[in-house]
Parts: C-alpha cells; sequence; structure tokens
C-alpha cells in the first residue's frame, strides 16, 4: 500500500511548503533556510539567480531529447560500466518506476572508485555519454548545470551559516566532486491511481536543486501525509540531508493520466573519497553522532551496481549506517 498513490494524501491548502526569496537581507535568509531545514526538511526558493531562460530552454532540450525514438536515445544509454546517461528501467526501493532520465555529471571527467570492495583502491574516470541529437542538448545542459552548481554551493553557504558553522566549513569536501544532474520524463500514465513515477525515498546527496514544470506531481511526507508542492516553473526546490539536526524529508512523484511531466535534479555529492560522517562542530557528549562514517565513492560505486535489476533486498540507503538507539 505504500506504492500507492492515492493512500495518505493530505487536503491542498492548511499546510504548504516553505517559499523562500533568495534576494535581500542574508540574515532574513539565513534564518528562513534554518527554519526549513527543522521542519521540512524541503523548501522552494525564488529570485535564486538561475535565469529563467535558461530553466525553460532545458525543458524543451530534454523534450526534444525524449520525444527521439528509443533507438537514438540508448545511443546514450548507461550501462553496468558506466552510470550516467539515457536510462529508463529505473527502481525506487525495487518497485518499477514509471519514468526515464538522462544522468549527466557536473565535471565531465569524474573520478569514482573502480569497485563497490572496500579493499580495492582502484580508481576509473566516468564521463558523459552525450547525444548527438539534439545538437544544442550538449551546450544547454553544460551552461544550466553551471548555474545550478552556483546555486547549489550557495544555498551550501547559508546552510552552513544557519547551523552556526563557517559559510565555506563543507566545500572543501566537494573539490572533486561527483555531483550529476538528472532529467527525468513521466510520459502520461493509464494507471495514474495505481503507478508512481518515482517511488517513495530520500536523496541520498547532501543537497538537492529540483526544477520542475507546471504539471504537478511532487508531494512530500509531513507528519504521516503526503502533501503536494504547488508546481511553479520559476521557483527551485530544495531538498537538504544532514545529521538529523535537520529533516531529511522523504517523497515522490505521481504520475499524470494525460499529461507528461519534467523534472531535472541537482545532486550536490562530494569527492569520492570523502568519508561522510556526522561534523565535530555539531556533536557532543549530549548529542552523539547519529550515523557512522562510510565513504562517499564507495557507497556511489555499490548504488550504482544495484540500479539495475529488481533486487532481493532494498537498494544501499544512508539509514544503513545509522547508529542504533
Ligand atoms: O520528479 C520529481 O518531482 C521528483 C524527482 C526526485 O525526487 C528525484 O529524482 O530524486
Ligand atoms: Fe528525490
Amino acid at each position: 500500500m505504500e506504492n500507492r498513490p492515492n493512500v495518505n494524501v493530505a487536503a491542498i491548502g492548511p499546510e504548504e511548503v516553505p517559499v523562500i526569496d533568495l534576494s535581500g537581507d542574508i540574515e532574513r535568509i539565513v534564518e528562513e533556510v534554518g527554519n526549513a531545514c527543522k521542519e521540512w526538511g524541503f523548501f522552494q526558493v525564488i529570485n535564486h539567480g538561475v535565469p529563467l531562460h535558461l530553466l525553460e530552454a532545458m525543458k524543451e532540450t530534454s523534450k526534444e531529447f525524449f520525444d527521439q525514438p528509443m533507438d537514438e536515445k540508448k545511443k546514450a544509454k548507461r550501462d553496468e560500466v558506466n552510470p550516467v546517461g539515457y536510462h529508463d528501467g529505473e527502481h525506487t526501493k525495487n518497485v518499477r518506476d514509471w519514468k526515464e532520465v538522462y544522468d549527466f555529471l557536473i565535471d565531465d571527467s569524474t573520478l569514482i572508485p573502480a569497485s563497490p570492495d572496500p579493499d580495492c583502491q582502484e580508481l576509473r574516470t566516468i564521463t558523459n555519454p552525450w547525444p548527438e541529437n539534439p545538437s544544442q542538448f550538449r551546450v544547454v545542459c553544460q551552461e544550466y548545470a553551471g548555474e545550478m552548481e552556483k546555486l547549489a554551493f550557495k544555498l551550501m553557504e547559508i546552510i552552513c551559516l544557519s547551523l552556526g558553522l563557517p559559510g565555506g566549513r563543507l566545500k572543501g569536501y566537494f573539490e572533486e566532486q561527483t555531483s550529476f544532474l538528472r532529467i527525468n520524463h513521466y510520459p502520461p500514465c493509464p494507471f495514474s491511481d495505481l503507478t508512481l513515477g518515482c517511488g517513495r525515498h530520500k536523496d541520498f546527496d547532501f543537497l538537492t536543486v529540483l526544477a520542475q514544470d507546471d504539471v504537478g506531481g511532487l508531494e512530500v511526507k509531513r507528519n504521516g501525509k503526503w502533501v503536494p508542492v504547488k508546481p511553479d516553473p520559476t521557483a527551485l526546490i530544495i531538498n537538504v540531508w544532514s545529521n538529523e539536526r535537520y529533516k531529511s524529508a522523504e517523497h515522490r512523484a505521481v504520475v499524470n493520466g494525460e499529461k507528461e511531466r519534467y523534472s531535472i535534479a541537482l545532486f550536490l555529492v562530494p569527492s569520492h573519497h570523502v568519508m561522510v560522517k556526522p561534523l565535530e562542530e555539531l556533536v557532543s557528549e549530549k548529542d552523539p553522532p547519529k550515523y557512522l562514517p562510510y565513504n562517499w565513492g564507495k557507497f556511489y560505486a555499490t548504488r550504482n551496481r544495484s540500479d539495475y535489476k529488481k533486487q532481493n533486498v532494498d537498494n544501499i540507503q544512508i539509514h544503513d549506517f545509522r547508529v542504533p538507539n
């Protein structure tokens, strides 16, 4: 039942995901972001600095890409070796999603561990399999990624400030970032009351910046109910992850019976060698670490290996590293 769209959906209106204006007084912004992270772990931003014409161009070129015949899309396909590119068989929590995606790395040449095996030190370089068509696809994606990246790092700074840390406290962990973007295309679905476009999940990254079109479908879990996020193609949705000082919100995307829908996520993730663990400044005897350290690159390599087929177990998740109470 957890995977059905119509169960436990909140009425529209009384509770809405916070909307934060990123222009103006920095102290106000820091306070609003801190509160939204504590209360929701999810918020929308407006006046974010990403040019609206670029958001539109990105949607257009994405549509042109996905409208192509399957043979053409498969030329830019991801596979067991290369975890980025076109893919239409994603599973969230072992249930197949009603969507197709194109993933691309911010850094065209990104280092990751060659294997999930903790004893293997070998690294390999992964690169984006850019499609030849549409011809402007690559340029638009790269320009878009550059703007989104600037915004993601600005938000990282604001989040650090809101935690009482220096703004640049986390930047160093992202020098050889493995961050990537994902274009989600949800075709119209004749079984929209039975199927989800993207099953319930928490993102695995430090921070996600999500753009969506005007169709709607994104929902965030709040006090046991699914709250729909008002679709606004000019706003961006931010979703954070932290050591439980801030919430990491569960969310999902429902599909539409008639309309297709696009969303584009940037997942901000660190360099492959970074050990992810609670920051020393945020733990104390009274507030001990809630998570065990884990190597980001190995986590990424493990997930990529298991993304392809339906597994007998759930995919590796951050909560696998949670310290038992
Ligand atoms: O399409 C959406 O609104 C959500 C997508 C999402 O949560 C994801 O790609 O992680
Ligand atoms: Fe997500």
